[in-house]
């Protein structure tokens, strides 16, 4: 979507939510958002022929309840059109949840939209809150009256954005002419210039190039770790919740399908992991009980065995039998575990089908 300034005043208020999970970092001791069998449902119509449209429900969010501490970063996952977007924006006041109960610092976001705008940021991957056609550095102006920053604090803020998000030299070029990469940093440091408490990211990543999403990935940790603002990220890149997520959430038609540690989610996948064994010199696949070689590639070789197994039997075994270099034990791929997740999860087109497992 093009810029447009006054949409950035509305659309300023994002906040993630969560439910009773176990707590997985560090010593939170507040939630910071909250919500309780929140559901969204939107009317919708539908051509039904020529001239006749009916109308039906779609029921985008349902029964999802969970929490965040204050200061924890979580990633919220789920297949295209599982309610992901909906979620962020019951959190930031833009929808009004259809029932159940949502807080965000004790605040009803639909309620006092403007009040927790102030304590919240928000970045959308695909949109921009940038004004489009003026130079980066007067968005920043603009937001600095708009939230009523202190002086000093935006001029902190912004220099220390400018500097880890590497903005410096491109603060007179208006937003149109920017990178995708540069947007997006732009973007990030637009959302943190007032000093929000927990920060709103829908795909931050999209599209980005690898050495721009190490860039956003690495400023994210540092702003988790000095600042403890508390993160709610939306991405289809798993990397990104690898690399800064130890709690993960997956939704799919709304509902909530897992929540906990990112490391259970193996616990859905086939069940194996894999040794991988450096020998001192080729030799052919390794005989060894519960296990089976699964690739050889010169003296390298992968052995499958039964995730919930221990390593370390299966490893004297082979010290024992085998010239033994180096070795490594790989966990499940974890994207393939959520795809296989998401096929298994219930669906209205599917009732009563198994699946949906929730952590916790
Ligand atoms: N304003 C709306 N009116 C009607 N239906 C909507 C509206 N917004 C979302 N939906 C529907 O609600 C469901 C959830 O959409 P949502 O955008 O929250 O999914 P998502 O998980 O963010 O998907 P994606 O990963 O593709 O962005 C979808 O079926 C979508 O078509």
């Amino acid at each position: 979507m093009r810029a447009r300034g006054p949409g950035l005043a509305r659309g300023c208020p994002f906040v993630p939510q969560y439910r009773e999970l176990t707590r997985v970092t560090q010593d939170f001791t507040e939630n910071f958002i909250d919500v309780e069998g929140v559901e969204k449902v939107f009317d919708v119509r539908r051509r039904a022929g020529l001239l006749r449209r009916e109308r039906h429900q779609v029921r985008a969010v349902d029964s999802l309840t969970f929490s965040v501490p204050r200061g924890e970063m979580v990633g919220y996952i789920g297949p295209n059109g599982a309610g992901k977007s909906t979620t962020i924006k019951m959190l930031t006041g833009i929808l009004t949840p259809s029932a159940g109960r949502l807080r965000v610092a004790g605040i009803e976001p639909s309620r006092e939209r403007t009040r927790l705008a102030r304590r919240i940021g928000v970045v959308f991957g695909q949109r921009t809150t940038l004004w489009w056609d003026l130079p980066l550095i007067d968005s920043y102006r603009l937001m600095h009256r708009m939230y009523r920053i202190p002086d000093a604090r935006y001029r902190e803020n912004l220099d220390r954005c400018v500097e880890l998000l590497e903005l410096g030299g491109l603060l007179e070029t208006p937003v149109r002419q920017l990178s995708l990469g540069q947007r997006m940093r732009g973007d990030i440091a637009a959302a943190l210039l007032h000093d929000p408490e927990v920060l709103y990211l829908d795909e931050p990543t999209i599209g980005l190039d690898i050495v721009s999403k190490a860039k956003v990935r690495g400023f994210l940790r540092d702003l988790n770790a000095e600042r403890g603002t508390t993160v709610l990220l939306t991405t289809h890149d798993l990397t990104d919740i690898e690399q800064l997520c130890r709690r993960v959430m997956v939704i799919d038609h709304g509902r909530p399908m897992y929540d906990g540690e990112l490391s259970g989610l193996h616990a859905f996948g086939d069940g194996e992991r894999t040794l991988v064994v450096d020998l001192e010199r080729e030799l052919p696949p390794v005989q060894v009980e519960s296990a089976r070689v699964v690739k050889v590639e010169g003296p390298r070789q992968w052995l499958a065995f039964p995730a919930a197994q221990s390593a370390a039997p299966l490893v004297a075994r082979i010290a024992a039998a085998y010239p033994l270099v180096d070795l490594s034990v790989r966990e499940p791929d974890i994207e393939a575990v959520i795809a296989r997740m998401y096929a298994r999860a219930p669906s209205p087109e599917r009732p009563g089908e198994a699946g949906a497992p929730v952590g916790r």
